[in-house]
């Protein structure tokens, strides 16, 4: 945008034209990291999910907070702080692949979104970006090199069940916490096999159904449990 001012040759579309860039980037990305920022990362949350209901391929998503990261703010200063953030972004994009999202969630949090993902490679993609950050030297001055560590929480989109993505981060965000209280430096998983339907989610469920939606009408089954209090765990099958 800032070359499109300068030039006075620049047409007047072209200006227009940067000016709309730097805003999407502006309204996309984290200033800090620049890493996608909550609101991409809710949008691309919301795409794996639709492409998970619709092919199957597992999604996973994995939540991640640096461990005791106040202390490195407190001992070194906010600046020093905000380092660290940068090195481990860019340690994060790193380790996985072009197609995955990696996102500043907030503060000291990030998300990764990794579309077709194999449920066995989970474990492995997550323990690598954690030996990753934990291998990580930041020089935050001269003759100054600290390390931290990570805690990793995941879950996968479920299958056929059309979630929101509130839930998924929800179930990642518990085991993120399993992982925080486990002693740090962690990765805990969500390895639930069955579907389990929220009172949530089986409204969804039922709003497409007599919606007369027929790919859900083949992916349901024929006894759906009836929901009991709001917020509780119905197991489907
Ligand atoms: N430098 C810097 N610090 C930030 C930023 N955003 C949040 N923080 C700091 O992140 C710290 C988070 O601290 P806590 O929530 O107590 O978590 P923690 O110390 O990492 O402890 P655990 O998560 O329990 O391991 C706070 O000190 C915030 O001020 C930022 O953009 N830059």
């Amino acid at each position: 945008m800032a070359s499109a001012l300068a030039n006075p040759d620049t047409s007047a579309l072209e200006y227009l034209q940067g000016i709309i860039d730097g805003l999407c980037e502006l309204s996309l990305k984290d200033p800090l990291t620049g890493l996608a920022n909550r609101r991409q990362f809710l949008a691309v949350q919301d795409r794996a999910i639709e492409v998970v209901a619709r092919s199957g391929e597992p999604a996973l998503l994995l939540m991640l907070d640096i461990d005791h990261f106040k202390k490195v703010n407190d001992t070194y200063g906010h600046p020093a702080g905000d380092q660290v953030l940068q090195c481990v972004a860019k340690a994060l994009e790193s380790c996985v692949r072009p197609m995955d999202t990696v996102a500043r969630y907030g503060g000291e949090e990030f998300a990764v979104v990794l579309p077709n993902c194999r449920t066995s490679f989970g474990s492995m993609v997550a323990q690598r970006i954690r030996e990753a950050i934990e291998a990580l030297r930041i020089q935050i001055s001269p003759g100054v090199m600290i390390k931290v560590t990570v805690s990793i929480g995941g879950a996968y989109a479920p299958e056929w069940v059309r979630s929101t993505a509130a839930l998924w981060t929800e179930r990642a965000d518990v085991q993120l916490y399993k992982a925080k209280t486990e002693g740090r430096n962690r990765v805990f998983l969500d390895h639930q096999q069955e579907i389990f339907v929220s009172a949530e989610e089986k409204s969804l469920l039922f709003g497409h159904l007599t919606q007369g939606d027929p790919a859900w009408v083949e992916n349901v089954p024929s006894e759906l449990p009836s929901a009991n209090a709001p917020g509780s765990m119905q197991r489907v099958n």
